[in-house]
């Protein structure tokens, strides 16, 4: 097949419609030996990911206290868990939080329909694919992103919680990466909220029973996940983590002031 053809390969998630060759595609694909521009190509990539990260951080550092829902992009408004996901942007949205999501459809359109109807901050971080797709038109601050790593950089960094709701391999190596960042301390005071019991209790089971008793994990590293079918707890298990927050934020403050001999 040749090179350029490569990126038109048939995509999983679609069995028709045009597709095209994306910039994450083409960055992970290793380069032919007798491809003698590919250091050149990479080098140059480097500055165009630097770019990414440079607007990313732009466009979202004013944006104040927000919570990042995940979630099936297959989901349709008809599924319960659509209204649920509307239902929690919203009351999170109405306790000032905004709300950032994939920009998508399914579950993120779900959660940007919260946050219009909080009037808070809608946030869609699109991602270039294979086929053309635009933010759900719930989405007031979009963001396009070329590269996952950096969109998910971004997921984190502008968030104080994940909402995570069900949802395939796009949600769980979303879910794993939250987890990875808490459990090595890279984050922290951060919830990470599965939503949909039914849908969750099979993996959080096979955590304990396989993952934990195996020793692959601490029983510590099972506290990190909340398990919840209520909108309202959702809610209380965020405020009080941004409490939390806060508190061990001043008193950060307060340390380095008394270190700094500001306070006596
Ligand atoms: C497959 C379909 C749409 C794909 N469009 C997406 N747009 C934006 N973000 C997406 C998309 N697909 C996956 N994501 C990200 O992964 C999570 C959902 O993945 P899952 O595999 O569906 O669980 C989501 O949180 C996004 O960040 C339907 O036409």
């Amino acid at each position: 097949m040749p090179r350029e053809e490569e990126g038109r390969r048939g995509f999983p998630g679609r069995t028709s419609g045009p597709v095209r060759s994306t910039e994450d595609e083409r960055m992970l694909r290793p380069p032919y030996p007798e491809e003698a521009t590919f250091v050149r190509t990479d080098t140059w990539r480097v500055l165009r990911i630097m770019g990414e990260f440079v607007e990313g951080f732009e466009e979202l550092a004013g944006l104040g206290p927000a919570v990042t829902f995940f979630g099936s992009a297959r989901v349709d408004p008809s599924d319960p868990m659509y209204a649920a996901a509307v239902e929690t942007a919203r009351l999170l949205g109405e306790s000032g939080f905004a709300i950032i999501t994939g920009g998508g459809p399914g579950i993120m359109e779900a959660g940007n329909r919260g946050a219009r109807e909080a009037g808070v901050p809608s946030v869609g971080l699109n991602i270039e694919l294979p086929y053309e797709q635009g933010c759900n038109p719930f989405v007031d601050l979009p963001v396009e992103f070329r590269y996952f790593f950096v969109r998910k950089t971004m997921f984190v960094k502008y968030a104080q919680a994940f909402v995570i709701f069900p949802g395939g391999f796009g949600t769980m190596d979303e879910l794993f990466e939250a987890l990875t960042l808490i459990q090595t301390g890279k984050v922290h005071d951060f919830p990470v909220i599965l939503f949909g019991s039914d849908y969750w209790r099979g993996m959080c089971r096979w955590l304990r029973e396989v993952v934990l008793e195996d020793g692959k994990i601490s029983r510590a590293d099972m506290d990190l996940l909340a398990l919840t079918d209520s909108p309202e707890e959702v809610r209380e298990l965020v405020m009080s983590s941004a409490r939390e927050r806060a508190r061990a934020e001043e008193e950060a403050r307060r340390a380095s002031r008394r270190a700094a001999g500001d306070e006596r």
